[in-house]
């Protein structure tokens, strides 16, 4: 710290303690700012002393994108069920409901199978992703558990998965000849169990085990007695690999007594079962991490006559998970980011196109909402935490002129903070009333932050839609700076969560991990803009901008959805629903960007880009922080 004195002799100190609120932006070399009142003010409020402060005017390339509003509905998830409350059927009874769904209720066998073995490719979907869980094996047997198998596989590489199919004992019915053929016309290889390596965990990442279902009785006899056992010893693999392939059950783990389950102790352990239709006696013995119900086509007449308990299936979805998703320490997630390194030869120039192109690889990877980003901004009156900490800062040596009511301050360094500067001393020229030193202490403010959908970015900055009269606006309203952070994980080839645990194995995890800052100051977009894009939006949302005053307290939901409804009646005719005046848009200018990637050891990668004028041009200036 420098301590500047511009001036000597004859002159009089004056202490002072004001305050200024400054916004959370970067302040160049003698940038100046400016205070709204008299330096011999004592005890005011921070309120009173609001200032400016020279903010740059930012340029970047004119790349111009924007987000279809169907990231702001989000989609449905599996529901977590009791497993207790749910109904188990013996082997009888299985076969009974066979029986009636293919009789007097009038399904045919490849209707259900169709369903069936949606069912099961859904399930898989759900859990194992394909950007990790590409090489699939289904191995089917003679009758219909073996058809759910072979339906589940055509789906699996509809979904973007590469199955292959071990189909030894193939049953001539057309059918079957027809599900053999449908996979064929998509170059699914079928291997013969002497194809099969020794160690499946070479060639696949997930075994479906779709041999036998319900109607198994006995001991296996070959070839499925070898290929069950393949299953079986795979933990004994485990060991040479950083991932051993998961076992996908339909229906029942094969081999298993339909209704005591894993008698000896030693058949298949699946991490997955998906149960059909309900899930069978057998299922409660089933310690895997994933249990899944699939089959959405029981009737009422079913569930009455055999008094099933069964959950409900989220949304349009196929299946729906039955029990707790696995229990994940959260102290003890630390992932080691393994990316290639972020160079600075290697990044955009300009900023914005380097967003573009993470934003991009995060789609590309199946993250469903890259376009959330916590949106921060702090008021005029953002209360100072505590001293002390990394929260508290103090510089010397700025100094200006000092007119009748206000002060004009030249800040001598670089300074970076969001905060409230507390002035505790001036010495003040009594004769030219030049500010000869100051010292002041800053202290950083409380902001407020909330997830928000990025609807657009070009050249102009980032843009999101709200509510005028929320906090976040009126935040805005009195500081108009505010940063933006975009976290996106689970990139490339990563696994993904809920992590697969098997017993003994050990589980090397490749996270690709980005983070983007973007700093700036905030307008609101043209009325126009929000009105057209207002009118882009689902009627629903529509509605649900009008009905909801937004950050105000209100007596219960039950007002939200009365709101609604008179709204919806009114609006029922399809005209135009009118965009509420408080209703609208914001654009943050960028001035400063800051690309954050996750690296082995922490020892993450930071770049941040820093505008600067040269020449009369904009430039970015990159420079590395160190993690
Ligand atoms: N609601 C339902 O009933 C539905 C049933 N579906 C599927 O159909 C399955 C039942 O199908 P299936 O009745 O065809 O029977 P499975 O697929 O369970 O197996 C029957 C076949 O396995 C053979 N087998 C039985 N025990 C054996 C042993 N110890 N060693 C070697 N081979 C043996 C039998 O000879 C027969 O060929 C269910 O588990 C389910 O996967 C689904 O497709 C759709 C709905
Ligand atoms: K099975």
């Amino acid at each position: 710290m420098t301590m500047v004195i511009r001036k000597s002799s004859s002159r009089a100190m004056t202490c002072l303690f004001l305050y200024q609120l400054l916004p959370p932006t970067r302040s160049h070399h003698n940038h100046s700012f400016s205070i709204y009142k008299s330096c011999r003010s004592l005890s005011k409020t921070p309120s009173d002393f609001l200032g400016s402060i020279w903010c740059p005017t930012v340029c970047a390339a004119p790349t111009i994108r924007s987000f279809s509003s169907k990231f702001s509905e989000s989609n449905t998830t599996a529901r977590m069920q009791n497993p207790e409350s749910i109904s188990y059927l013996t082997q009888r009874e299985a076969a009974e409901v066979d029986e009636i769904l293919m009789g007097p209720l009038g399904f045919s066998v490849d209707q259900l199978m169709e369903l069936a073995g949606l069912s099961v490719a859904t399930s898989i979907a759900e859990v194992y992703k394909p950007s990790e869980y590409s090489r699939v094996l289904a191995i089917c047997g003679p009758g219909n558990n073996g058809g759910d198998g072979l339906v589940a596989a055509r789906h699996l590489h509809h979904f973007g998965y590469k199955p292959s199919v071990c189909y030894p004992k193939r049953t001539q019915k057309p059918l079957y000849n027809g599900l053999v053929t449908q996979l064929e016309s998509l170059s699914v290889p079928f291997l013969s169990v002497e194809d099969l390596p020794v160690d499946l965990s070479e060639d696949f990442d997930i075994l479906v085990d779709a041999m036998f279902g319900f109607s198994f009785h006995g001991s296996p006899r070959p070839p499925f007695d070898d290929l069950i056992q393949k299953l079986v010893q795979l933990c004994n693999f485990a060991q040479n690999h950083q991932k051993s392939p998961v076992i996908v059950s339909v229906d029942i783990p094969s081999g298993w007594h339909v209704e005591e389950g894993d008698v000896s102790g030693e058949g298949v352990k699946p991490d997955m079962l998906v149960s059909l239709t309900a899930p069978k006696l057998c299922a409660k013995r089933f310690t895997g991490p994933h249990h899944f119900l699939g089959g959405r086509f029981v009737p009422s007449s079913i569930v009455d006559k055999f008094k099933l308990h069964l959950p409900p299936y989220p949304g349009t979805s196929m299946c729906v998970r039955i029990g707790k998703p696995p229990q994940i320490d959260i102290s003890a997630l630390r992932q080691n980011y393994i990316s290639p390194e972020l160079l600075e030869e290697q990044v955009a120039a300009d900023p914005i196109d380097q967003f573009c192109k993470w934003f991009d690889e995060a789609l590309a990877s199946g993250l469903r909402e890259p376009n959330a980003m916590a949106l921060s901004t702090v008021g005029k009156d953002g209360k100072p935490q505590l001293k002390g900490a990394q929260n508290y800062v103090e510089w010397v040596g700025s100094f200006g002129v000092c007119k009748k009511d206000k002060c004009e301050l030249e800040l001598d360094k670089e300074i970076q903070f969001l905060g409230l500067v507390q002035v505790l001393f001036m010495l003040i020229d009594t004769i030219t009333q030049d500010l000869l030193v100051t010292t002041c202490h800053v202290t950083f403010c409380n902001s407020s932050s909330r997830i928000v959908l990025l609807k657009g970015v070009d050249k102009d900055g980032f843009v999101w839609y709200t509510n005028y009269e929320s906090q976040k606006a009126h935040e805005l309203s009195e500081n108009p700076q505010a940063s933006l952070l975009f976290y996106w994980d689970g990139l490339k080839r990563q696994a993904m969560l809920p992590l697969h645990f098997r017993p003994g194995s050990k589980v090397h995890i490749r996270l690709y991990k980005h983070e983007v800052r973007v700093e700036g100051s905030v307008q609101k977009v043209p009325d126009e803009e929000s009105e057209q894009y207002f009118h882009s939006r689902p009627r629903g949302s529509q509605i649900g901008a009008i009905a909801s005053k937004q950050s105000t307290i209100i007596p219960g939901r039950h007002i939200l959805h009365q709101t609604y409804k008179e709204l919806e009646g009114k609006y029922s005719d399809g005209s135009l629903i009118p965009k509420p005046k408080h209703w609208g848009g914001y654009r943050l200018k960028p001035q400063l960007f800051e690309f954050w990637q996750g690296q082995q050891s922490r020892l993450h990668d930071r770049l941040q880009y820093i505008p600067q004028e040269i020449d009369g041009k904009l430039v970015w200036k990159i420079v590395r922080l160190a993690p």
